[in-house]
């Protein structure tokens, strides 16, 4: 595998809590790796410290083979590497196109920035609804919505946290096709979610965490029979008795 983005001993912890201990694990150039355990097991810690959200106690995050432990979130951003948030964060006041066009506008001209939002608006089949408040967008819209910022910035990797929580089985769907087709543009892509359905249909290979720790990882179908992660889910997480 060729790494776009290698995790080397990442840890964190908040207080007492070892949030992130000592995990390690690649995305490859072109690769939808599902990031899955259960609750409080680490995974948006693991997606913080990746974005330069949080700086690690210890460990390495090298994006194409170099060591980013210096870069904040900005400019993590602007190197290439976006993520969406649990909730999704639209730009209240600003239409769907100006949401996207705003973005595009911090590295390209006004013409090119146009442009580049009709195609990405295009893309994220929001095409119809680019004049519309992001405030009144459906829930999945506006999901798509904030992809559709992040491919403003150009990415090469991102990070999609829980994109299918709160949606119904035809928009699941419709987001399951959109991710996809993200990930054939070109783009390798970080999928945390634990809508397993989704996860089956959509990871090339799979990494488990479990109270912090890399429990295991490997081919979806395969992971997904672990005894030991079948142990983890059962055992509910961090967060349940
Ligand atoms: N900012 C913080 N301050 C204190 N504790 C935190 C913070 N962020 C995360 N934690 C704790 O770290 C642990 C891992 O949390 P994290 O959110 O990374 O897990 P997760 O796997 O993403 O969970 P979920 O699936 O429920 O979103 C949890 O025990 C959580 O309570």
């Amino acid at each position: 595998m060729d790494p776009i983005l290698e995790i080397r001993h990442l840890s964190k912890a908040f207080g007492g809590i070892k949030a992130v201990n000592d995990v390690s694990f690649c995305l490859g150039k072109g690769e939808l790796l599902g990031l899955i355990g259960p609750n409080g097991s680490g995974k948006s810690t693991c997606v913080n410290l990746i974005s330069g959200a949080y700086i690690p106690d210890s460990g390495q995050v090298l994006f194409c083979g170099k060591d980013i432990q210096g870069s904040n979130i900005c400019q993590r951003a602007r190197m290439g590497i976006g993520r969406t948030f649990q909730t999704p964060k639209p730009f209240n006041g600003l239409t769907v196109y100006d949401s996207v066009y705003t973005v595009a506008l911090q590295s390209c001209a006004y013409k090119e920035a146009a442009d580049k939002t009709e195609e990405i608006l295009e893309m994220m089949e929001l095409a119809d609804l680019s004049r519309m408040f992001c405030e009144k967008l459906p829930i999945e819209k506006r999901k798509w919505l904030d992809m559709a910022r992040i491919l403003a910035n150009d990415p090469k990797v991102i990070m999609l946290d829980e994109v299918m929580a709160g949606l119904n089985p035809a928009e699941m769907e419709e987001s399951i096709r959109l991710v996809r087709k993200l990930n054939e543009s070109g783009i390798s892509i970080i999928f945390i979610e634990h809508v397993m359905k989704a996860v089956i249909k959509l990871s090339h290979r799979l990494v488990v965490l479990n109270e912090g720790k890399l429990l295991c990882g490997g081919d979806p179908e395969e992971v997904m029979r672990n005894e030991s992660v079948i142990k983890a889910y059962l055992g509910g997480g961090r967060h349940r008795a």
